[in-house]
Parts: structure tokens; sequence; C-alpha cells
């Protein structure tokens, strides 16, 4: 089967067009094979584009230990981007699990409606009752991290230096806590000012990626409830940078960045 190898600011896929048979039921232990970086292709999440009714593709999403998830902020733009690419179409309409996504093209750049952030503990999910703004948790001298689902869970930690985060080892304590039946994405995010963040992000699923699309617009949903930048700011990742706007007139969260198609190939048939 054919594949695009694809990044968004480095965080990679490799997307699998599946329209033509209609979907791509991958088990966990083929998912977690093909993005394997040592005996597989390697990514940080396998795609599979569906056909669907209401979109112009269904996407479906594994982390790289073989977990389906729900949502992938820059997969998305990737999948815009191959999507426009074949008809030359400036906008298209992509189906997630986590519902329907808007893609536009902005010169080089692909912009994505990611939608509106989930803010009640409920919807986090949190196992408990909590003020999502700054969540009564602490870890590794940590606390108080803003809750937000992008379609997934996230918290976000706001620290004074982000290279001084012990990241590999407390991401990873972090994402299976207790408090997050679902384990959780683990952002730590450095505010340079109210315009400007860097950012890095402990993925569930995956562990830390060069750059997480929903992460992004989670920390800025976070940092802006907890009063520290404005509603639009550049957030700097591990592999570049991403615009991302939470609009005040109708609470969806748009998200701007690059795509780069690496190569392509043709996975060897099971
Ligand atoms: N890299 C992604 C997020 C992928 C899924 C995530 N690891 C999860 O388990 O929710 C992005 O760009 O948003």
């Amino acid at each position: 089967m054919r594949y695009l190898k694809m990044n968004g600011c480095g965080n990679d896929f490799v997307i699998l067009d599946a329209r033509s048979r209609g979907s791509l039921p991958l088990s966990t232990a083929q998912a977690k094979a093909i993005a394997d970086r040592q005996t597989g292709v390697g990514c940080d999440q396998v795609i599979a584009v569906e056909r669907s009714i209401r979109a112009d593709a269904f996407m479906r999403i594994w982390n790289s230990d073989g977990g389906e998830v729900e949502a992938c902020g820059n997969a998305a733009r990737c999948v815009a981007w191959m999507l426009m690419e074949e008809g030359g179409a400036a906008s298209r309409r992509i189906e997630t699990p986590a519902g329907m996504l808007y893609a536009e093209r902005n010169g080089t750049l692909i912009t994505v409606d990611m939608g509106s952030p989930l803010l009640r503990w409920e919807e986090i999910p949190i196992a408990r009752a909590m003020d999502t703004q700054r969540l009564d948790f602490e870890a590794g001298g940590f606390s108080e991290p803003g809750a937000v689902n992008m379609g997934n869970p996230h918290v976000v930690f706001f620290v004074n230096d982000v290279r001084a985060v012990p990241i590999e080892s407390l991401g990873s304590k972090i994402e299976h806590d207790p408090l997050f039946p679902q384990a959780v994405n683990v952002g730590f995010a450095e505010i340079r000012s109210p315009e400007q963040m860097r950012l890095r992000v402990w993925e569930r699923g995956t562990g830390l990626t060069k750059a997480c699309g929903t992460g992004a617009c989670a920390a800025v949903v976070a940092a802006h409830r907890q009063g520290r930048t404005g509603r639009k700011v550049e957030v700097l990742v591990d592999g570049g940078s991403l615009e991302i706007e939470w609009r005040a007139g109708d609470d969806r969260v748009l998200m701007t960045g690059p795509v780069e198609l690496e190569n392509t190939g043709e996975l060897p048939s099971a």
C-alpha cells in the first residue's frame, strides 16, 4: 500500500490513503509496526485517510504505541494539504473521530479550524470535579496546569525555563497519573510575551515530539485563561513555529503552520 511520509513542524506521519478501499482497520500491532523507527517506516503517528460521505475525507489516527486516538492537529494540516494538492482546491473538510475540521491554504501555510476547546472537568476528562483553569495538581515541583480538551486531553504547565524541565521522566509519569482516566498529553510552556511562547509537549502514546498541534492550541487556551497571553500567540516548538488564535467571537481555535512532504513509498503487504 502506498504511503506519504509528511511532517508538520517536525511532528511526522505515515499517511495511508485508503479512500479507494473505503476504510483501513489497522490493528494496534500493525500501527505500532509501521511507526517503529528501527524496523518500520518510522513516525510519531500513523494516519489513515478514509472515505467520508460528509467531508472530503475521514482521518484516523494511531499513536506510535499503536493506540488509536481522536485528534491530531499537525496531521490534519498534512492531510488537508494532500487533499488540496489533488484538485488544486484552496479549502477542504476533514471528518475526524473528534468532529469536523475545516482547512484553508494561506500561501505556503495551512490553517485548520480546530473547533471549540472543551473546558469542563468531565470533558477533559479528569477523574474528579476540579477547576480546569488551574488544576489542583502538582508533579516534579510544577503545579496548577491548565487542562483543555482539543479533541484529545491536554494539561499545560507554565514554567520559567522549558529547557530545564526533565520532560522525559516527568512527562510519562504525568501522562499515566490516575487523575487522567484516558491518560493525557503533557505540555510545558514558557511565556516569552503576551504574543509568544516556547512549548514542548510529551505526547500521550508517543513521547516527546518536535511539535504537537493540538498541544499548541491547548497551551494558548490555557495561557489565555490564566491571564498569561492574549488570544493570538506564536508558539515556538522544537521543529518550528505555529500561529494559534482562539477567536473571541465564535470560540473556535485556528492553527496555522507549515507542512512538508518528505517522501513517498510502498508498505510491504501483510
Ligand atoms: N501530534 C498530535 C497529537 C497526536 C495525538 C496525541 N498524542 C494523543 O494521544 O492525543 C497533534 O499534532 O495534535
